[in-house]
């Protein structure tokens, strides 16, 4: 049975990263992704978006929807401080399982709850399940026409507070229009636009961030 690209991104990440260096975890599925095989991480031009965001909000509580092979989950845990968490969810079992042994390598698991299921199931047991009061932070990088509804049920679950802020994914390619039209027209979210450049390609892409006004 042949393995799979996302299984191959962990064995090279295994092969060549330094066990419990998340910033080499992250060189490395860079330099593969850029050299070897095309993935949908969000990548080191967009992830330096990323970061600073993070750095901007000092997150206690992030929430990832979409973690895929764990690159983000690692780039996002590895700027958290002491005690604070991401929970990062995935649909796919087999992404989520190689998520977790890419966060485990990377040394980010104590940070790190990866949560298997649908958003539409797994939104709505945060508070309660998983003991979250409010989000601080919330990266959106998985189906695209699920950034709008999972918005939505973000607010009605009340996880949302003034000043949560949200960082979506893609809004140029694969694109997001329903979820640009919905976010900037809604006079309780304050967006600002950061034009970047799709992860490992010389294409135009972007992300969003929208601040809750509460
Ligand atoms: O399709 C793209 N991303 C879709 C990403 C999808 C990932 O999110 C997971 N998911 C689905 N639902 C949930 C949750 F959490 F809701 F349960 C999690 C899916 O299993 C998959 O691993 C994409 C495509 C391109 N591209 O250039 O084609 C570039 C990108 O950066 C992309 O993110
Ligand atoms: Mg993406």
């Amino acid at each position: 049975m042949n393995q799979s690209k996302e299984q191959r991104i962990l064995n090279f990440v295994l092969q060549n990263a330094v066990r419990g260096d998340p910033c080499s975890v992250l060189d490395t599925i860079d330099k593969y992704c850029s050299q070897k095989e095309w993935a949908m991480n969000v990548g080191d031009e967009k992830g330096l978006i990323l970061d600073k965001t993070l750095e901007e909000v000092n997150p206690s509580v992030a929430l990832e929807l979409g973690t895929y092979c764990g690159y983000s989950a690692v780039r996002i845990a590895r700027l958290l401080k002491p005690g604070a968490r991401l929970l990062t969810v995935e649909f796919n079992p087999e992404f989520a399982a190689i998520a977790k042994q890419m966060i485990e390598f990377a040394g980010v698991q104590d940070k790190v709850k990866l949560l298997e299921g649908p958003s539409e199931e797994i939104i709505p047991q945060l508070k309660k399940k998983y003991e979250v009061g409010t989000l601080d932070f919330v990266f959106l990088d998985h189906w695209k026409d699920r950034y709008t509804p999972d918005t939505i049920l973000l607010q009605e679950c009340n996880l949302l507070k003034k000043g949560s802020v949200l960082l979506a994914d893609n809004i140029i390619v694969p694109g997001a229009p329903e979820f640009i039209n919905y976010i900037r027209n809604n006079p309780r979210f304050q967006c600002t636009n950061y034009p970047s450049h799709l992860e490992y390609m010389k294409v135009v892409d972007a992300m969003e961030k929208a601040v809750f006004l509460g």
